[in-house]
């Protein structure tokens, strides 16, 4: 078993009683997820993504299996405050999660509950809110904003835990396109600087490009991983009604004209800049 990072071993999710013959919302599955890693989660409803996140965090117990953080059982309630920790998660409805009359309270709460320092809290808060983009809402009442301010504020109130895995479930639905934007750009940030763990789901294939790997899930099972590049060649997406973002078409594209274009190359402009070299 590896200390650092996330593992599945054969887990198996039934809500219901399963003597009753339901399907499982999560069948036999087996993945680890390595720390650092950028990873992304799609799959059509009822696929079992938000499952597998709410198991992360100790929010779901396996029926069957095991699932470890840092070597952590999620399953151990003694070890639940140190996963909790460990693991941000921002849900896919942020009325769910904000509690507090104020943002700044709701963004400072958990840090409080850490028992840190009042100029360590302030600092988080202050970071929190730079990353998010609220620093203008610091006063504001949570349930006054919008629903993507929300989200924001969500975001916010995870990232001042300052967790090693940060789960985001459809973080961007409630986002305009700038908002949306931004986000994308923090987490790279998060990920590539502050060397935290991002495990995104969205519908919107576009949100997971900048992923190093993809899981596909399809009934509660791994369907398809691999790199953006590798899943969205794959003819076995199609059989699910996924889309394919823009830039991997194209990239499609040139290959069944045996043009090869690098991993690294993500969006249509880091496209158009590659092809452009090659003039
Ligand atoms: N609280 C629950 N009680 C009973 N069944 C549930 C519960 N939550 C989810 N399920 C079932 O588990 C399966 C997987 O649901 P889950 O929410 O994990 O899918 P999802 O891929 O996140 O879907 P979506 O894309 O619609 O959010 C579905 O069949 C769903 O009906």
């Amino acid at each position: 078993m590896t200390a650092q990072g996330i593992e599945f071993v054969n887990v198996t999710k039934h809500y219901i009683d399963y003597s009753q013959g339901k399907t499982p919302a999560l069948k036999d599955i087996s993945l680890s997820i390595r720390k650092g890693e950028y990873v992304g989660l799609l799959g059509m409803n009822g696929s079992g993504k938000s499952t597998l996140a709410k198991l992360l965090n100790g929010l779901l117990k396996p029926t069957d299996g095991k699932v470890f953080i840092n070597g952590l059982d999620t399953a151990n309630i003694e070890q639940l405050p140190e996963i909790r920790r460990l693991v941000g998660m921002v849900f896919q409805n942020p009325d769910n999660q904000l509690i507090s009359p104020v943002i700044e309270e709701e963004i400072s709460f958990g840090p409080e509950n850490l028992g840190l320092p009042i100029s360590e809290i302030n600092r988080r808060i202050n970071w929190a809110l730079q990353v998010c983009g609220l620093e203008d809402k610091r006063h504001h009442a949570p349930h006054l904003l919008s629903g993507g301010q929300k989200q924001k504020v969500a975001l916010a109130s995870a990232l001042a835990m300052l967790p090693e895995y940060l789960v985001l479930d459809e973080p961007t639905s409630m986002l305009d396109p700038t908002g949306r934007k931004e986000l994308l750009e923090q987490l790279k940030v998060l990920n590539k600087q502050e060397d935290m763990t991002i495990l995104i789901i969205s519908h919107n294939p576009e949100d997971l490009v900048q992923a190093d790997r993809l899981i596909v899930l399809d009934h509660g099972s791994i369907f398809l991983q691999g790199t953006p590049k590798e899943v969205y060649a794959s003819a076995k997406l199609a059989e699910l009604g996924l889309d394919t973002p823009t830039v991997y078409q194209l990239i499609n594209q040139l290959g069944s004209n045996g043009y090869s274009v690098p991993e690294n190359v993500k969006s249509v402009r880091e496209l158009v800049d590659y092809l452009c070299l090659q003039l």
